[in-house]
């Protein structure tokens, strides 16, 4: 049994999982070229927020690689316009700008243009790190939450596959199975795009996980029918007050949750935290392609020409969200003044 990673950075080589083609394919891509990396967060063959972010970063290390230039000015100018391009792919993740304003914020240090670009290389590989570490705590503190045996259930794939390791959500599951501890967990299917079917069923059937599918419209007679005790989601981006971003479908769930009277855990590293936005109002929020929902695969279900809204996230209001699970600790309401709290006395002790 194993918890599968989906980047790799090795020998100065980029490799992703290609989620795309996951659950029956498992083929692992080089990515060589910054429009390479945009593309592949583009068509989510790499997603997930943490995961995003450390591609971009890996992305916009190996794209100034090729800035042939030894005046650092040019070179910065070079970098801050290929960040901008990656930061574009996708805007709801904020894992993929904190991670490009990194790496920029190494530049003015750097001695010389050799110099910068090894200070890059060396950043992404601390947000890499840093995530793995992260995800793995957010594991400790969601065990010290989700009791042995519990019937659990969770959307879209916040697992290993969507960060450097572990995952947000499915961390406690990992670190559980890894302790001979059981869960049940049920996967959302996760429409339009299948994450839960595909990734997290996959990915949870790798660590020995027990899991069951249902699809999206299943999960309020579900939580009924049996007897699910918490519900456990994954984020893009949170705001000050707590409200939280994350893959369409995760409102309806947070809402029943409250109606059924069960815990809604949210799971994100302290680098899922905006705290420029005072709520969940100001999160820009994806609209994906029409195909995603008027197609399955390449086979046309919807009439051609329907009219299609489809929005790739929504946002959960902080007062039907129980606590906030981070690896420095779990955040319970009053969030606006318990995010602060937390994230000012981790900034302190100079860990973000
Ligand atoms: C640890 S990943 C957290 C979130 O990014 C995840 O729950 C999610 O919504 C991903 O959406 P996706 O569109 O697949 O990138």
């Amino acid at each position: 049994m194993q918890v599968p990673v989906s980047i790799e950075w090795k020998d100065g080589q980029l490799t992703i999982l290609d989620q795309q083609k996951l659950p029956h394919i498992i083929e692992f891509i080089d990515l060589t070229t910054i429009e390479e990396v945009f593309d592949a967060i583009l068509s989510l063959k790499v997603r997930g927020a943490p995961a995003i972010g450390i591609t971009a970063a890996y992305g916009l290390a190996l794209a100034a690689e090729s800035h042939d230039t030894d005046e650092l000015d040019a070179f910065e100018a070079y970098v801050r316009k290929d960040a901008d391009y990656l930061a574009s792919s996708r805007p709801t993740a904020v894992n993929l700008a904190w991670a490009l304003e990194r790496l920029l914020s190494t530049l003015p240090c750097a001695a010389s243009v050799a110099d910068a670009k090894q200070q890059l290389f060396r950043e992404a590989e601390a947000i890499r790190a840093e995530d793995e570490a992260a995800c793995r705590q957010i594991g400790e503190h969601g065990l010290e939450l989700l009791e042995n045996k519990m019937r659990v259930m969770t959307i879209c794939n916040a697992g290993s596959i969507a960060t450097a390791k572990y995952g947000t959500a499915l961390a406690p599951f990992h670190l559980g199975s890894e302790r001979g501890k059981k869960f049940d967990v049920y996967a959302c299917e996760t429409r339009p795009v299948y994450q839960g079917a595909r990734l997290t069923v996959w990915e949870l059937q790798q660590s020995g996980v027990d899991v069951t599918l249902i699809t999206d419209s299943m999960a309020a007679h579900t939580i009924g029918a049996k007897d699910i005790e918490a519900i456990i989601v994954g984020a893009d981006r949170v705001a000050a007050n707590g409200d939280t971003a994350n893959k369409i479908g995760t409102l309806n769930l947070a809402l029943l949750a409250h109606t059924f009277g069960i815990p809604f855990y949210v799971a994100a590293p302290v680098s899922t935290f905006d705290l420029s936005i005072d709520s969940g109002k100001d999160i820009p929020i994806e609209e994906r392609k029409a195909e995603e929902i008027t197609h399955f695969g390449d086979v046309p279900v919807a009439p051609a020409g329907t009219n299609v809204y489809n929005p790739a996230f929504d946002v959960t209001p902080s007062k039907y969200i129980t606590a906030i699970i981070t690896e420095k600790g779990v955040i319970e309401p009053d969030f606006h003044q318990n995010i602060a709290g937390l994230l000012t006395a981790a900034a302190g002790k100079g860990e973000q």
